[in-house]
């Protein structure tokens, strides 16, 4: 026996997991997360991008928090033509206006209190005899109606209204909109912590691959996507196929989810199984009814010396778009659900054709999204990367495949 292969014994759970209908991995993953503690954080706006909010964003203040100008020209009180006199400015107090009166304003200046609206500079001729006085007669427009060209008080929203719900990741836009609102910090939930295991002696991280070997597509295909579920990624290494390696890198990661790519079918140095085993990890879905990634595997896993709750492992297999099929249908759920986010509604589209599907399995499929609906790419064998690389989205065939005019679901694919 060479020092790669495993003990005597240790071949695999006693109990075979039975393979998990497609919804139900996905829905196994979420449920597994849920046994997770997960605790809040505050943290700065320009350290929350990418984390997911803890509860509700409630707005701090009226938005806009006063009636605006939304033009640059004369804020005016009653019909015109107006005495002019003076000037607002953006970020200063304005004095009470008159009826038939105008005074000048800038895009986003506070209105007047008594200004009635606003007449934009090109609807606008002022005679001005001297520099102090003039007055303001309107070119091309009627009668003004009350408010126009203001954007008044509380327009977008009123002082501790629900902006957002608990759960929405925090995006660019979203730190926009806390910023508008008043928020300095936001309260998050703690990422889940992850590392990314790549398994296999013919995986080469760098230059042109020798022979007999391949460059690893995966470490760089998950690490962004696997961030971009609102985890916080340890890091990510390569791993030799050593059963005592694989054994102690599982049992030993500092990580709450570790994802290995590889090793998860029955090749003679295919150690998952029975490194899982060995550790005392309880299989949670093993083998998916799925195509590609039927050999996917969800484990729960034993608290490590650093990390001492629940922590979970998700295999994915070493064929690329396996290992994506992977991705999406176990490990983005579970880290999805663990970072507190919601699962969704699903996005589904009508397909003008016909798609082939697997006659058991659900069949995941690189589309890209057409008026017609979702249309296959090529190259989209087990290994292949290239038609996912062209793809807007994977479709979920399911079993047997779709008809023209059916509905199908539709899996982003993180940027
Ligand atoms: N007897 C059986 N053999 C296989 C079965 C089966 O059911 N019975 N399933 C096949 C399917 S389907 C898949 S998928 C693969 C899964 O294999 P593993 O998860 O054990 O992965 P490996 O054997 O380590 O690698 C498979 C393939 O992928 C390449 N690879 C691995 N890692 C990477 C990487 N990081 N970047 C690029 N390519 C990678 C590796 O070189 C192999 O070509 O098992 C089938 N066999
Ligand atoms: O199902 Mo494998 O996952 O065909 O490549």
């Amino acid at each position: 026996m060479s020092a790669a292969a495993p003990p005597q014994g240790a071949t695999g759970t006693a109990t075979p997991t039975p393979i998990a209908r497609w919804p139900q991995a996905r829905a196994i993953a979420r449920r597994a997360a849920a046994r997770v503690p997960r605790p809040v954080l505050e943290l700065d706006l320009d350290e929350a991008l990418g984390h997911t909010l803890a509860g509700p964003l409630a707005a701090l203040i009226d938005l806009p928090a006063f009636d605006t100008s939304a033009m640059d020209g004369w804020a005016v009180a009653g019909p015109g033509p107006w005495r002019l006199a003076g000037r607002v400015l953006a970020g200063r107090t304005p004095l009470p206006l008159a009826d038939g009166w105008a005074t000048e304003i800038a895009t986003g200046a506070q209105l007047p209190p008594g200004a009635t609206a606003v007449l934009r500079r090109e609807q606008g001729r002022v005679d001005q005899p001297t520099r102090a006085a003039g007055t303001l007669h309107p070119i091309g427009v009627g009668l003004l109606a009350p408010g126009q060209d203001v954007r008044a008080r509380a327009q977008e929203c009123r002082h501790g209204e629900e902006l957002l719900p608990a759960g929405t990741p925090v995006t660019a836009a979203v730190l926009g909109l806390a910023a508008a609102c008043g928020y300095d910090r936001l309260t998050v939930r703690r990422p889940p912590t992850v590392e990314l295991l790549v398994l296999g002696d013919e995986v080469v991280r760098a230059g042109l691959p020798g022979p007999g070997l391949v460059r690893d597509a995966l470490g760089p295909l998950l690490q962004p996507w696997l961030r971009s579920s609102g985890a916080q990624l340890l890091g990510w290494r390569a791993v030799r196929d050593d059963f005592a390696l694989l054994r102690d890198a599982v049992r030993y990661s500092p990580a709450e989810v570790v994802v290995t790519t590889g090793g998860t079918a029955a090749g003679p140095v295919d150690f998952l199984h029975t490194a899982l085993a060995d550790s005392g990890a309880r299989l949670l879905v093993d083998g998916v009814a799925v195509r590609p990634g039927h050999p996917m595997l969800l484990a729960e896993l034993p608290p490590s010396g650093t990390e001492t709750g629940v922590r979970h492992l998700v295999g994915l297999p070493g064929n690329p778009l396996a290992a994506v099929a992977g991705t999406v249908t176990l490990a983005l759920p579970l880290l999805h659900a663990s970072s507190g986010r919601e699962a969704g509604a699903g996005r589904f589209v009508r397909t003008a054709r016909a798609l082939s599907g697997h006659p058991t399995d659900t069949r995941l499929l690189p589309v890209r999204l057409t008026e017609d609906g979702p249309v296959p790419l090529a190259f989209d064998g087990p290994a292949m990367l290239r038609g996912l690389a062209l793809a807007d989205a994977l479709a979920v065939v399911p079993p047997g495949g779709a008809a023209a005019g059916e509905r199908v679901e539709l899996l982003a694919t993180p940027g």
